[in-house]
């Protein structure tokens, strides 16, 4: 008997290995845009759930960015369903009024519309089509803004949103790997012309960036970059917590205590600075590197004056050895 293609194979083990343990009862969603990453995911896991006793369904987002995008959409629920991943669902979202670029924009309406939609059907698992390139790229594009090692971390495999834990099984496979899946499978997944669409920063890494590096550097890069992302993820995670236990020593019931902050260390302290300006109520996508500095400046200038404007109309000050935040 001839088994299936080493790559088919080597996605349904990638999702049976990330679906192993989920409670048997629960729905399971893929979100599907159509092209070769999530297709050949989809198709794994319409495969590998109902061997594993596990319900699994589908969603498609339709941002109505290009002319047809409804159409597509629907030809990828329809596949779905002729896969028996049910239910397979539409959902348009409006890209328009939110903040940050197109290309984040759509990305923010996705997620907000996956996680919702996962919570109304009881879907406590959404998985998502993301490959070692994909990682790759987000380390690169991290690198260049400045983003830090919490940036460069890039994508975790498993990140849990009140209540639905977002799962990516393919990060340890090339885009190239799933492409050969679906050929293997005879699937045409859909190329999103925003990909090759020079214009987004993503694309360019895509198209010339990572391409460039692995012509100066060899094919290795691509998957060192990748694991430059899970040391770095480790190394955020020790540091959160040594954080975390900083931050609760230097609390005072009206703040923190600037003397504490100031023993920290520099990365101690701006995790802790960090930790402190989300428990306010700071959302984590407007909380910028740049409000994170100015409060640590706050904190260790001579003088420590002025306040710090931080998302979400919140100031906060020094005050006689105390770091709060005020009102007037
Ligand atoms: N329109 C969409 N509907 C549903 N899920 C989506 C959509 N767009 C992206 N996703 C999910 O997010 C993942 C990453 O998407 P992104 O566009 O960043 O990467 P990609 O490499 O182009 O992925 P793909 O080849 O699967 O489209 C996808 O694999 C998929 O799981």
């Amino acid at each position: 008997m001839v088994g299936p293609a080493p790559t088919v194979a080597a996605t349904r083990v990638a999702v049976r290995r990330m679906l192993h343990g989920i409670r048997k009862d629960a729905l399971v969603l893929v979100a599907c845009s159509g092209g070769a990453d999530s297709l050949a995911l989809a198709a794994a896991t319409a495969f590998v759930a109902p061997r594993m006793g596990l319900r699994a369904g589908l969603i498609t987002i339709d941002h109505g960015l290009q002319d047809g995008s409804d159409r597509r959409a629907a030809a990828v629920a329809a596949w779905g369903e002729s896969v028996d991943l049910r239910p397979a669902l539409v959902v348009s979202v409006d890209v328009s009024g939110r903040p940050g670029g197109p290309e984040a924009a759509a990305r923010e309406a996705r997620y907000d519309a996956i996680l919702e939609t996962a919570r109304a059907c009881q879907a406590n698992s959404v998985l998502l089509g993301h490959t070692r390139d994909d990682q790759a790229e987000t380390v690169l594009l991290a690198l260049a803004r400045g983003a830090g090692p919490r940036g460069m971390a890039a994508m975790p495999d498993r990140r849990d949103v009140e209540g639905v834990a977002l799962l990516r099984p393919l990060l340890d496979m090339s885009r190239d790997e799933t492409r050969k899946a679906c050929a293997a499978m005879g699937l045409e997944p859909w190329e999103d012309p925003h990909n090759l669409d020079p214009s987004y920063a993503r694309s360019r890494v895509r198209g010339s960036a990572l391409p460039a590096l692995v012509d100066a550097l060899g094919p290795g890069v691509v998957s060192n970059l990748a694991r430059t992302a899970r040391l770095l993820a480790q190394d955020a995670e020790a540091l959160d917590v040594l954080a975390a236990e900083e931050l609760e020593r230097s609390k005072l019931e009206e703040g923190l205590s600037v003397a504490m902050l100031e023993a920290l260390l520099p990365a101690l302290r701006a995790r802790a600075l960090h930790s402190w300006a989300l428990s306010l109520g700071c959302s984590p996508a407007a909380l910028s590197h740049r409000h994170v500095t100015a409060l640590e400046a706050l904190v260790t200038s001579w003088h420590g004056q002025g306040a710090v404007h931080l998302p979400g109309g919140i100031r906060a000050a020094r005050v006689a050895g105390v770091l709060r935040v005020v009102t007037e």
